[in-house]
């Protein structure tokens, strides 16, 4: 009986799902090319490393990728629908999430209370807007926590029942602000902080306000997360259990875009690494393919290619 033959990687990929398709991508400010051409597809259940040294174009990808910044030229597809064209909130929609290289939280809210925020990205009704809308009619805050506590109709629910559509706007709103904060609760679990919940985000440690910036992105229900130097900062053992979490994260079905400077992780996290260098794709392929690449090591070298 003759061996089976095992299957090349772009075998393998050619029978995967593409999640994320980036084609021949340009984008310019000014005179500076910040993206050249950049193509690559991310697969469904993929952690994709995306590297570079510093200025290679690796944010503006991202930024392309959410609605952020718009390509000069080409296109991307997520789900087979384009992206380019469409306001952020869309591409949240569509499935998209991101973090920042910079923590972007609300420092004066509560790490749940960031996480809703999340959350109201994908709510028929918002949480947020219901709070703005209940605020507009003078309500108190003690009143708002009666009725969410209790369910029942309060005078609250009777001022708001004059206008039918007020009410059933509210109700609705009740039942999503509590699935949402269980939701909130399970999230901030995973990323392992649910014991800070009620801690305003400023008092957070830093490495938990990250992780808070990883619930707060998962709770708009993304089929990719974009992580945009997820371990900044962070020491040996918190890139560690970082490493574990991103894993965690993937397991859940949620597919990776990692940018990270850290090579170890990028190496030990990853199951393909695309490359740029000067806003062009130099390398893709898997870790090792990626770390033995002569134009690879010369880009982080600061050598030119001929010269590795
Ligand atoms: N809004 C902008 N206006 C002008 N130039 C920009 C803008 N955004 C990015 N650039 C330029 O585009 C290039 C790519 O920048 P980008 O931030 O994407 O690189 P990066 O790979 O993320 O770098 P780093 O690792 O340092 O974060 C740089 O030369 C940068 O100065």
């Amino acid at each position: 009986m003759g061996r089976r033959r095992r299957a090349s990687l772009s075998e393998q990929l050619a029978e995967r799902e593409p999640l994320l398709e980036v084609d021949d991508v340009t984008i310019k400010f000014g005179g500076v090319v910040a993206l050249n051409g950049v193509d690559f597809t991310l697969y469904k259940g993929e952690i994709l490393g995306l590297i570079g040294p510093n200025g290679a174009g690796k944010t503006t990808c991202f930024n392309t990728i959410t609605g952020v910044a718009r390509p000069t030229t080409g296109t991307i597809r997520f789900r087979g629908e384009k992206v380019v064209g469409k306001k952020r909130f869309q591409i949240t929609r569509m499935g998209i999430a991101r973090t920042f290289q910079n923590i972007r939280l609300f420092p004066e809210m509560t790490a749940l209370e960031n996480v809703l925020v999340g959350a109201d990205a994908r709510h028929k009704t918002s949480v947020v807007g219901a709070l703005f809308r209940l605020y507009r009619v003078r309500v108190k805050p003690e009143e708002l926590t009666e009725v969410t506590a209790t369910g029942g109709m309060t005078r609250l629910a009777q001022q708001l029942s004059r206008t039918g559509q007020r009410f059933f706007g509210l109700s609705r709103h009740i039942l999503e602000e509590r699935a949402a904060r269980a939701k909130g609760m399970e999230l901030l679990q995973l990323v392992g902080i649910e014991g800070r919940a009620g801690e305003l985000a400023r008092n957070l440690a830093y490495g938990e306000q990250r992780r808070l910036e990883i619930a707060r992105a998962l709770a708009t229900e993304p089929h990719l997360l974009c992580l945009d130097e997820p371990a900044a900062g962070f020491n040996p053992a918190e890139k560690e259990s970082l490493l574990a979490l991103i894993r965690k994260i993937r397991d859940t079905g949620v597919s990776i875009l990692l940018i990270e400077h850290d090579m170890r992780l990028v190496m030990g996290v990853t199951d393909r690494i695309v490359v740029l260098e000067f806003g062009k794709k130099i390398a893709e392929g898997s870790p090792s393919e990626v770390r033995d690449n002569p134009a690879v090591i010369a880009a982080y070298l600061g050598v030119p290619t001929d010269a590795a």
